[in-house]
């Protein structure tokens, strides 16, 4: 009887444990990146230890601050290479390979039945291949760094299930913006979401990154969809190693059950400065806005870029427009299908792969006042800037907005 997370932190404490039990679990992958992992490098350099409990299950990508924004970030870039080196460290992924909680994923270290242990609290995205995708602070990295170990209380779970076809107008942005919505910011606090129903099964992986990249803002430790064919298919070329798919058994218990007719669903908006703040893109009144921004761990896909591209085809935007992908390879696909010329004929931006303006350190940072249409999944106040306004949408709607310069919906274009 027991749910997906008790059966991952069982094998990973390789005993049989329930939730709320603490344990000291073997973490699979550990993933920091050029913010975190300067702390978590400082710390672990603080113990005393030469060398890291295992090179080949630290991963860094380079993505917040990239290419470095001033002359403090690249010596702290410099330093980390120098660590990364000298610890022997091959899954070094540097400036404008892509964003972290793109490339595990791509790299094939978010792997069913595994737990993934980030220094970035987004890290439950990888729940979207059944994997315990989790993030912690810094010196709790260190700790893994030095031991490949740290302790967790098995969260309880939750039953999430979302059934109906979506509407051609609404992703699975909508979806996620519904739920948290509905459940509120500490709606799923240190709980695990499991989701199920029709409506999660026929999302691709990109729809399921998105979905589980937004657990943490329910307050959830992480979100996880059961692994199927979608997930094996994906990652046939990709997975470093061999995996076990885990799943809940039938009578599994859950603290609380949710049900969402997706079916219904009209584009939805998160309003400034919280991410629960949702409304249907219809009860919003008219909002300028004064720039638009496609990209981050949320949606930063390819599927995400092409969505926004077939808006824009043959349209030009009446507002700044910065469009990033998500790594290198969403890039070079998107130059290939023609999407990234779509976008630059349209009076987009392309930034380089990473994390953009998202947590408001450079590529975009917006002003006082004004006010920006984002894909990314946070809208706190001051995030991008100080005095700003970010309003979160799927891109279809970034995009339907960057062309009338007030937030609009796809329908409409
Ligand atoms: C910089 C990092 C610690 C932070 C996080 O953990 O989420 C960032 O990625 C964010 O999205 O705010
Ligand atoms: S894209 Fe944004 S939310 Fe994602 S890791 Fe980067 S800063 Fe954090």
């Amino acid at each position: 009887m027991s749910t997906i997370s008790e059966k991952i932190f069982s094998r990973a404490a390789g005993k049989e444990v329930k939730a709320n039990d603490f344990v000291i679990a073997d973490v699979d992958y550990a993933m920091a990146h050029d913010g975190t992992s300067v702390l978590a490098v400082r710390s672990f350099k603080e113990m005393e230890i030469d060398k890291v409990w295992n090179p080949e299950r630290i991963v860094i990508p380079f993505d917040h601050l990239t290419p470095a924004n001033t002359d403090t970030t690249a010596a702290l870039q410099a330093d980390i290479r120098g660590w990364i080196k000298e610890q022997n460290i091959k899954n070094f992924f540097d400036v404008g390979e892509g964003i972290c909680h793109q490339l595990m994923p791509e790299k094939g270290f978010a792997l069913p039945g595994k737990l993934v242990v980030g220094a970035d609290s987004h890290t439950c995205t990888y729940g979207a291949f059944g994997a315990f995708g989790t993030g912690v602070g810094a010196t709790d990295m260190s700790e893994i760094f030095a031991s490949g170990k740290l302790w967790f209380r098995v969260p309880e779970s939750i039953r999430i299930t979302a059934e109906g076809k979506l509407d051609k107008n609404v992703s699975a942005k909508d979806l996620t913006l519904k739920i948290i919505g509905t459940l509120g910011v500490a709606g799923a606090t240190y709980k695990a979401a499991e989701f199920y129903g029709n409506t999660i099964e026929d999302l691709s992986m990109a729809g399921r990154m998105t979905l589980c990249n937004m657990a943490i803002e329910m307050g959830a430790k992480t979100g996880i969809v059961p692994p199927d064919k979608t997930t094996f298919d994906y990652l046939k070329e990709r997975a470093v190693e061999e995996y076990e798919p885990l799943y809940a058994d039938e009578d599994a218990s859950y603290a609380e059950e949710y049900h969402f007719d997706a079916g219904e669903l009209e584009p939805q908006v998160a309003c400034p400065h919280n991410v629960d703040n949702v409304h249907n893109i219809s009860d919003i009144p008219a909002t300028r806005i004064d720039q638009a921004f496609i990209g981050t761990c949320t949606n930063g896909r390819l599927e995400d870029l092409e969505a926004a591209a077939d808006i824009l085809r043959g349209e030009k935007v009446a507002v700044r427009t910065i469009v990033v992908p998500a790594s290198r390879e969403v890039l070079i696909e998107a130059v290939r299908k023609g999407v990234i010329e779509t976008l630059l004929e349209a009076g987009a931006i392309i930034g380089s792969p990473g994390c953009g303006p998202c947590l408001g350190g450079h590529m975009g940072v917006i002003g006082k006042g004004e006010v920006c249409i984002s894909t990314a999944n946070r809208n706190f106040k001051g995030r991008m800037g100080t005095g700003g306004y970010i309003y979160l949408a799927s891109p279809a709607t970034a995009a339907a907005s960057a062309i009338t310069g007030e937030i609009t919906s796809p329908a409409d274009i």
